[in-house]
This record gives structure tokens, sequence and C-alpha cells, in this order.
């Protein structure tokens, strides 16, 4: 909640014109809400009591005008609440956004990528919305009370007394419902957050759904979900019924009092008619207001298992060494360091039995290395960890011959190109997907496309390099998408390149242009599982139970 606090505050700092303007706005309207119940005395006692036409013309004219500036300073305060909640809303997106880019790629091989979005949009409208209208009402509810109890007391210290008796008693009630609330909307959140997770997963696999005629199976599934979240948001609508009646309850019973006493004091002749509408007028104002306080926990109560879950989201893991420290080269160790070296480098996924166990080698510049080995034995784990996507349980994984951790997960990326098994593609235009980050110009693009092979295809398309790809780049086929991946490749003109079982859907005329042709000038390390793609490499090794077997060359500078 601390980090909550923080958020509020420095949302509350930047937005100083505003909230300086919300408390002009709360002031004038605690003023007018003050004023117009001793309005509606002198209107009543003097006024049409006491036959007075002046005295009527002038506090009707002053009530009116009391009203309406009251009016148009709410319209005034929503206007400025809207714009610190929309300050809150940026901001807490931009830390989401920012932590999502930090945290570990294994948590999102664990959790579905919509099932970490839902809850973090519902989190952050959640949070925002504490600067919503009822925060506006809220605020300016404080002063109306102080402005109201002002006023009561003047007319009836000892009604004023036993009103606010009563009130502490609408309070209990409050505490009690916004804790049943809290633990409903908890459930609530996390029912909501499955069932989206799950029809993310169908959306993807609706290929298979209708492959394998899984309709009907899926169909109950969503039933059996839907009847569990249904359940749960009943559960919530019934909480806010019953608070709802409860409060209406008390606030009639409230009045009801409080319109007996008053009565029976003007029948005794102890005060005016005119002051009994004002007493009523301010007692109406007070518990309306102090209604809308006592609400905030309540609301507050909805609010707190977002934040509770938004930061522990932030709190959450991330990569080490995202950004580097300051290294130092020595120019003429340059040709004598090794591009990439594994220093007895063991790799577990979560403590199973090691993928890679205590591996060691030295990849040159410019050399060109094939890694082979069965299914499942870690190769493109071994690529994920030059690349710092995992960390290695023991031993140091050198680039140039500084420790991966000490270059910043930023810099070495920024010297390594990835090719991998099943690249991804944004549902933007073909040049936009080649040259991520649109760094660079269009004559560039085209050429590595000519060399890829990527162009001849591109070229044939509607709109050429502006054609749109569709979802995940759905519209290419399988080789199409592998040459757009090694133009990408191509145009970042990095240091090292990896790649993984790049050229799997490559026909055979495609083949002819190899990889290191292609990457003549860079060090290139390859997975593949094809025989014919070991000629010309200077290094094969073989992945093995852990173990990493030099079957050719490797023998160094
Ligand atoms: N996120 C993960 N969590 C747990 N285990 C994983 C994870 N990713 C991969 N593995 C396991 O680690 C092992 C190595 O996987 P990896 O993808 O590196 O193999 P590979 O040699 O590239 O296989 P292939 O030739 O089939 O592409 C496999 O047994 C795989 O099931």
């Amino acid at each position: 909640m601390d980090a909550l606090k923080y958020d509020l505050k420095q949302v509350i700092f930047i937005c100083k014109r505003q909230v300086l303007l919300l408390f002009v706005c709360i002031i004038i309207e605690g003023c007018m809400t003050y004023a117009q119940p001793l309005l509606l005395t002198k209107i009543t006692d003097q006024g049409i009591l006491g036959k007075n036409l002046t005295a009527l013309l002038s506090s009707v004219l002053f009530f009116v005008a009391a009203k309406v500036s009251v009016a148009g300073m709410g319209v005034l305060r929503s206007y400025e609440f809207v714009k610190i909640h929309n300050q809150m809303f940026g901001r807490l997106n931009e830390k989401a956004f920012a932590k999502l880019y930090r945290i570990p790629i294994s948590m999102y091989k664990e959790k579905n990528g919509m099932q970490i979005l839902q809850a973090l949009q519902t989190d952050i409208q959640s949070l925002s919305s504490i600067f919503d209208e009822i925060a506006a009402l809220s605020v300016g509810a404080v002063f109306q009370v102080i402005a109201g109890a002002v006023g009561l007391s003047v007319i009836s210290p000892q009604m004023t007394i036993l009103l606010f008796a009563m009130i502490a008693a609408k309070f209990i009630i409050v505490v009690f419902f916004s804790q049943r609330k809290k633990e409903v909307v908890k459930e609530n959140l996390l029912m909501n957050n499955q069932f989206m997770a799950w029809l993310e997963e169908q959306i993807s696999g609706i290929r298979e759904m209708k492959l394998w005629n899984l309709y009907t199976f899926q169909n109950n599934e969503l039933k059996k979900l839907q009847k569990k979240l249904l359940q749960s948001y009943q559960k919530s609508a019934m909480w806010d019924q019953k608070y709802s009646f409860c409060e209406v309850s008390v606030d009639t019973l409230i009045m009801g009092f409080l319109y007996l006493l008053g009565g029976y004091l003007v029948i005794m002749g102890k005060t005016t008619a005119g002051s009994l509408l004002a007493f009523i007028t301010y007692c109406s104002n007070i518990t309306g207001s102090i209604t809308l306080l006592i609400d905030v926990r309540y609301y507050f109560a909805r609010i707190k298992p977002s934040a509770e879950r938004f930061y522990e989201f932030l709190n959450g893991k991330e990569e080490k060494a995202i950004f580097s420290k300051k290294v130092c080269y020595n120019e003429n160790d340059k040709e004598l360091i090794p591009v990439i070296e594994f220093c007895d480098v063991t790799f577990s996924y979560h403590g199973q039995k090691p993928v890679l166990d205590g591996i060691s080698f030295q990849i040159y510049q410019g050399e060109k290395v094939a890694i082979i080995g069965n299914n499942g034995v870690g190769k493109s784990t071994l690529f994920d960890l030059i690349t710092g996507l995992y960390q290695p349980d023991q031993g140091i994984i050198k680039i140039k011959g500084k420790d991966i951790r000490e270059l910043g997960l930023e810099t070495i990326r920024g010297k390594i190109a990835v090719v991998s098994q099943n690249p991804f593609f944004y549902n933007t235009s073909v040049i936009d997907n080649i040259d991520l980050g649109r760094r660079n110009n269009m004559e560039d693009v085209v050429q590595v496309c000519r060399l890829s092979g990527a162009d001849s295809f591109i070229s044939q398309m509607e709109e050429g390099y502006e054609t749109m790809l569709g979802n995940r780049g759905l519209k290419l086929s399988g080789g199409e998408r592998q040459k757009i991946a090694v133009s990408r490749a191509l145009l970042k003109k990095a240091e090292i390149v990896l790649l993984d079982e790049a050229t799997t859907g490559y026909d055979v005329d495609s083949r002819k242009h190899t990889m290191e042709s292609l990457f003549s000038k860079q060090t290139l390390v390859k997975v593949t599982h094809q025989e014919e793609e070991l000629r010309g490499m200077d290094s094969i090794y073989r992945l093995h139970q852990g173990k990493l077997e030099r079957i050719r060359g490797g023998e160094g500078k």
C-alpha cells in the first residue's frame, strides 16, 4: 500500500494546478452549501410567514445564485479530476509496460499473455478510478460536512450531537460490508482472469478446434467456467444490494427521527418553521456527504485487491543487468578473444535435471559453427543463454571476453541477431516487420530482401512492402516467414548471428544461397538437423545428455 500512496502523492504533485483549482471549487461549494439553508430560513420566516416581499425576492435570488454556483463548481471539479485520473492511468500503464519488458521470459511461458494483460488492465483502471467522480464528490463532501455541521450547531447543538451519534452507527455497518466486499472482489478478479485466459487459448487454438471438431467439448468447458464466473458476479452484486438496502434504511431512520424531534420542537414553540426547514436541509446535506465519505471505505474495499495484485506484479522477478556498466576493451586483443565463450555452464529449468551440464567452448571472430543434436537436448536453450533470456545456474558466459552480466543484456542483444524456429510477426506492414524499430531506409531493406530471397514474393504482393501481414503474420507461408526473419537478421548487421533451424521451410532453389555466404563476415552459430547444412562449417558440435562434444574443427585461433 506504501507504493500506492507514493504513486498517489506523485500524481498529486504533478497535478498541483488541478489540485489547487479543486480546492478553490470545494471552498466555494462549501460556503454556498452553508448559505443555502440560512437563505431558506429567511425565505420562510421573514418572506413567507413575515409577508415581506423584498426579503422574499432578495433571499430567493441569493438562493438561486448559490445553487447554480454549486452546480457550476461541480462541473469544473469533475473536469479537473479527469485530468488527474488520466495522469494516474498513464503513469501506471507506463510502469506496467516497463515491467513487462523486464520480466524474465520464463514467466511468459508459464502464463498466458492475455491473463497477464487482462489482470493489468483491470487493476490499472481500478486504481485510476481513485480519481474518478467518487473521489471528486468525496473531497467536496468533507467541506460540505464542515459547512453543514457549523450551520447545524448554530441552530441546535443538541440535535447535532444526536445526528453524529446516529451516523457513527452507520459507520459500523459499512466496516462490516467492506470486509465482505473485499473478499468477494478478490475471488471475482481471479475468476475473471482465469476465464479470459481460457478464452484467449481458444482463439489461439481455433485451428485445432476446427480440425479436431472440438467445438462441443470446448463449449461444455465454457459453460462450466462461465457458471463459476457468473456465480461469483452474482455474489458480488448481492453484497452491493444488501449494502445499499442497509444504507437506505439507516438514512431513512435518521431522517424520520429528526423530523419527529424537529416537528415536536416547532409544535412546542421552541423553534420556528424556517429553522426546522434549514435544520432538515443541513441534515440531508450532511447525511448525504457523510454517506459519501463512509462509502469511500466500501469503495476502497473494491480497489484494494487490485492494488495488492498490481504492486505485487511490479515487485515481481525481473531480468538482472539489463543495462550495461562501462566496459573497456583492449583493441589489440580483439582477434585473440573468443566472441562467444561458455565457461563450465550448467542450466536447468526450474531446478529439474540439467539441460546443459558443465559446458565449455569458445567461438572466435568470423567462425561458422553448427550445433546438432536430437530433439529436446537443449540447442535452443543454449541460444537463450547466449542472448541472456535465461541465466545459467552455474558458470559464466562471455561475449568478447566480458561476462554478459557485466556487459548488460541490452548491449549483448544489440550485438546479436537471432532467427528463431518460430519468428514473431507484428500485425503491421512487411517493411515494419523487417525493419523492426524503423532504423533503416527503404533501399537497405530492399537490398537485404534481395539477398535473403524475400524480395521476389514481397514484390508480388498487392501493396509490396506496405502490405499488412495480418495477425501474427499468418498470411505468410512457413518459408516466407523464415525469409523475412533472415532479412531482419541481415538488416541488423550484428556481429553475431544465431540461426535456430532458420531454413527448414526453404525450397531447393533457396537453399543454394547458404547462410554462411549471406553472413560471411559475421560470427555464425546455427542449429540444424540437416546434413547438407553442415557443409562449409568451421566447427560442428553435438549436444547430447547435457554435454557438448566437438565433432569437427573448433580448434580456435
Ligand atoms: N520453459 C521451459 N520450462 C521447462 N522446460 C523447458 C522449457 N523450455 C524447454 N524446456 C525443456 O528443455 C529441454 C531442451 O529444450 P530445447 O528447446 O532447448 O531443445 P532443442 O534441442 O532446441 O529441441 P528441438 O531440436 O526439438 O528444437 C526440453 O526437454 C524441453 O522440454
